[in-house]
């Protein structure tokens, strides 16, 4: 990450402690505070199974668009302009499109050196060898080798957005990993940590018990936690 700082302050240790935590903790947390709508649809998937992202949601809205902008130098004005945004511990979102790539190396390339964490996107990337190579945690819902160029658009950044079947709002933190995508609201951080990290203690108790031989009937007994 680079040695830049967020301009708004926020904690970048509570999202490295999301990111060890992982989706499947995040979700059950939110399900115990009864926030049961938040983990985004199963089309999205990491291009590798190994990437872990967590960070707070940088929301980029596209749009399907039939023609390139009049002038040249409106080429994708405002994609450069979302990355060029982007600050250490972001996670870009990006909403829902179709028919092209939204997300390549070169866009990875400057959002890493900016310090974002990653992105999670209900549209396609391209060159995913490279995004693989680099490590760039990148969840998308497909591949497509077309360009955006005169097929999607950014109409807007830093607004609510859907992705994956969740709304999404600046801030809110993401955290993403081979089981899924799951947001975490922004005012319910602390208490999923706090939780997500005693329920990692248990299991963690639970499966050494269960490796030398404590059936699963007597653990769950004992542990209440699955
Ligand atoms: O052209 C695009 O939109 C994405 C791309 O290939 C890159 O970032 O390398
Ligand atoms: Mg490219």
């Amino acid at each position: 990450m680079s040695a830049r700082q967020r301009t708004d302050g926020r904690d970048l240790e509570a999202v490295n402690r999301l990111a060890e935590l992982g989706a499947a903790l995040a979700s059950d947390c939110l399900d115990r505070l009864g926030v049961t709508d938040m983990v985004m649809d199963a089309r999205i998937r990491p291009l590798t199974p190994g990437f872990r992202v967590a960070g707070y949601a940088a929301t980029v809205k596209v749009v399907a668009v039939d023609a390139p902008p009049a002038d040249f130098s409106d080429a994708y004005k405002m994609e450069i302009a979302a990355v060029d945004a982007l600050q250490p511990g972001d996670v870009m979102v990006v909403s829902e499109s179709d028919g092209a790539a939204f997300w390549g190396e070169l866009l990875a390339s400057a959002s890493r050196f900016r310090g974002a964490a990653g992105v999670v996107a209900d549209s396609c990337a391209r060159d995913a060898n490279a995004l693989i190579d680099m490590g760039f945690p990148s969840f998308v819902r497909g591949l497509d080798p077309r360009d955006s160029y005169g097929r999607v658009d950014v109409e807007e950044i830093a607004v609510p957005v859907d992705c994956g079947g969740v709304t999404v709002r600046p801030g809110d933190c993401v955290v993403a990993d081979i089981d899924g995508v799951v947001v975490v609201p922004a005012e319910r951080v602390a208490e999923v940590l706090a939780l997500a990290e005693e329920k990692r203690a248990t299991e963690s108790t639970m499966r050494g018990e269960l490796s030398t031989g404590l059936s699963m009937e007597a653990a769950f007994a004992k542990f209440k936690v699955l």
